[in-house]
């Protein structure tokens, strides 16, 4: 994948203002967008995903365009082929696992029915090991379950990346260091490019292939302390990315 983000945004809540200014050229397959509370993570996430709209730039996936301000090109969400996973995944607690992964398959209102058979369900039921919770509602799984059935739910669809917000900060500390491991090893296994962001550079250190530092709604050519575990090879500020094949 080709990801080719310019964006800008200029944000105001009274008189306080933030301005957003990413500029990004990549063709990792896992993109870390690493940055403190504040930063830009979650607006530049969401500019990605098409839910929020840039003032002006372009978003563009190898040849798919998603946004162009001077072509008058904003894809819907839907139509941009992308999965989001939300930082507390966004179960829908009255669905079972497997009413949950049917969930983006079945068109129009009804939801899925409890014994919903099909073919692409199972598979990741059984990609991801959920075959013997398949019948549990969210409030009874664990937290590892629960971040596996959302991811399910985001790769059925089979989109172009994964959008991921904070994706193991819902976890305890044992829980996120199997859970890092297992994510890189699904997204080497399934080849579907994935960009993550987060505060932590433990998950930057451990997942990522092209890593960004994002400081006050800009990407940080010259970053702040350099986490001990990750190799200054793989972080940059912005340009095109170097990267790194594990
Ligand atoms: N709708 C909005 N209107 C005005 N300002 C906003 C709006 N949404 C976000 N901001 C501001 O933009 C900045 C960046 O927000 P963002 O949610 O992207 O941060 P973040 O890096 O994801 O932080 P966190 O790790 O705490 O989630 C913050 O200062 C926030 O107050």
């Amino acid at each position: 994948m080709l990801l080719d983000l310019d964006i800008r945004k200029k944000l105001s809540a009274g008189k306080q203002s933030f301005q957003l200014d990413v500029r990004l050229k990549t063709d990792s397959q896992r993109i870390v967008i690493l940055g403190p509370s504040g930063a830009g993570k979650s607006l530049t996430l969401k500019a990605i995903a098409g839910l929020l709209r840039p003032d002006c730039g372009h978003i563009r996936i190898d040849d798919h365009v998603l946004f162009d301000a001077s072509q008058g090109i904003d894809l819907a969400p839907q139509k941009r082929e992308l999965a989001y996973v939300f930082q507390d995944y966004a179960l829908f607690p009255h669905l079972s696992v497997r009413q949950n992964i049917a969930f983006p398959l079945v068109r129009g209102w009804l939801n899925p029915r409890r014994h919903h058979a099909h073919q692409q369900v199972d598979y990741w039921l059984e990609a991801f090991q959920l075959n013997h919770v398949a019948d549990q509602y969210p409030h009874e799984l664990s937290g590892g379950q629960k971040q596996r059935t959302a991811l399910a739910r985001a790769l059925v669809t089979r989109p172009r990346a994964l959008l991921l917000d904070e994706p193991f900060a819902a976890l305890d500390p044992v829980l996120r260091a199997r859970m890092r491991t297992e994510l890189k090893e699904l997204q080497h296994r399934l080849q579907v490019p994935m960009v993550l962001i987060t505060h932590d550079p433990e998950d930057a250190a451990v997942f990522g292939d092209h890593v960004l530092d994002l400081r006050d709604g800009r990407l940080d050519p010259g970053a702040g302390p350099v986490p001990d575990a990750l190799p200054s090879s793989q972080r940059t500020g912005f340009g095109i990315a170097s990267t790194r094949t594990v």
